[in-house]
């Protein structure tokens, strides 16, 4: 479970790219963020494993305190939370299965790593990892010979090798064609209920995000402006979160058809937070 309290960013440049965010992610939900460029959502990922560090506020995966962690115990903690990106971070050169192990890196001795001399649990579980994302038979390719929605399966491969209870995901189908994008939406809804994992998906494409996700959080400024299930992304919350625009051909009401007779009925209790500052 990932718990964010009170979460503000102030950059140096004077930036406050967040002003006091509360979320709860249970284990084994996966949520969409999602909002205006600038609105905080790259920022808010990056303070969870402290990437960014957090100006105030706190950050904790399960029982334990991420904020204020020493560098120690913040390597620890970072084992437990696999990041999948959006330009997928793969090295080139190496293969699939070099790739994956490398999510081990950090949990074996650092002589290992550096010849590649992983324990054969890890290969094993290397090799069921790769069969589970559909990648066994691509173990030996170089990972610059994968097309986009492999390497992504590679990154999600890799994240999930690392055994985390958390996954952050920073726009995993900002470069994938359409019918890729849903794959991969649907492989990451698919491992997290498997495994139990806690997900926070940075993603632009809202009606991908309401097509898979269940919980959508929007966030505005910096702001949490609207936390509900994903039905419930009607005209008006859409409005709320990214200003006006004719959203009737975006948004889907609960039933999933379009939402073209907006404002459309409310959804199922979402919970509309602050109004945006007009
Ligand atoms: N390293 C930084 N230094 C100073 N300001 C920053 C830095 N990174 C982000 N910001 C500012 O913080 C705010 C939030 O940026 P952030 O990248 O988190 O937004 P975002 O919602 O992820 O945007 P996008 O969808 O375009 O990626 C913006 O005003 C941005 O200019």
């Amino acid at each position: 479970m990932l718990r964010i309290e009170g979460l503000q960013k102030q950059y140096r440049t004077g930036d406050a790219a967040l002003r006091g965010v509360d979320l709860v992610v249970p284990a084994g939900e996966v949520i969409g963020l999602i909002g205006p460029s600038g609105a905080g959502k790259s920022t808010l990922i990056r303070c969870v494993n402290r990437l960014v560090e957090p100006t105030a506020g706190r950050i904790f995966l399960g029982d334990d305190e991420v904020t204020g962690a020493s560098r120690r115990a913040l390597r620890r903690l970072r084992r437990r939370m696999g990041m999948i990106f959006q330009e997928f971070a793969l090295v080139e050169r190496l293969t699939v299965m070099e790739n994956v192990l490398a999510g081990r890196l950090g949990a074996v001795p650092f002589w290992r790593s550096l010849t590649r001399r992983f324990p054969p649990e890890d290969v094993r579980n290397a090799f069921a990892t790769l069969d589970r994302v559909g990648l066994l038979d691509h173990v030996d390719k170089r990972a610059d010979a994968l097309s986009g929605g492999q390497r992504q399966r590679v990154g999600i491969a890799r994240a999930l090798l690392q055994d985390p209870d958390l996954l952050l995901i920073d726009e995993p189908t900002a470069s994938l064609d359409p019918k890729t994008s849903r794959q991969i939406m649907r492989l990451i809804g698919e491992v997290c209920a498997e495994r139990r994992l806690a997900a926070v998906v940075n993603i632009h494409d809202v009606a991908l995000a309401q097509m898979f996700l269940g919980r959508i959080v929007g966030l505005k400024a910096g702001e949490v402006v609207y936390d509900g299930p994903s039905a419930g992304l009607d005209a008006t919350v859409l409005t709320r979160i990214y200003g006006e625009e004719d959203w009737t051909r975006t948004a889907r009401s609960a039933d999933g058809e379009p939402d073209d007779a907006a404002p459309a009925a409310p959804a199922p209790a979402p919970r509309l937070l602050r109004a945006a500052a007009e």
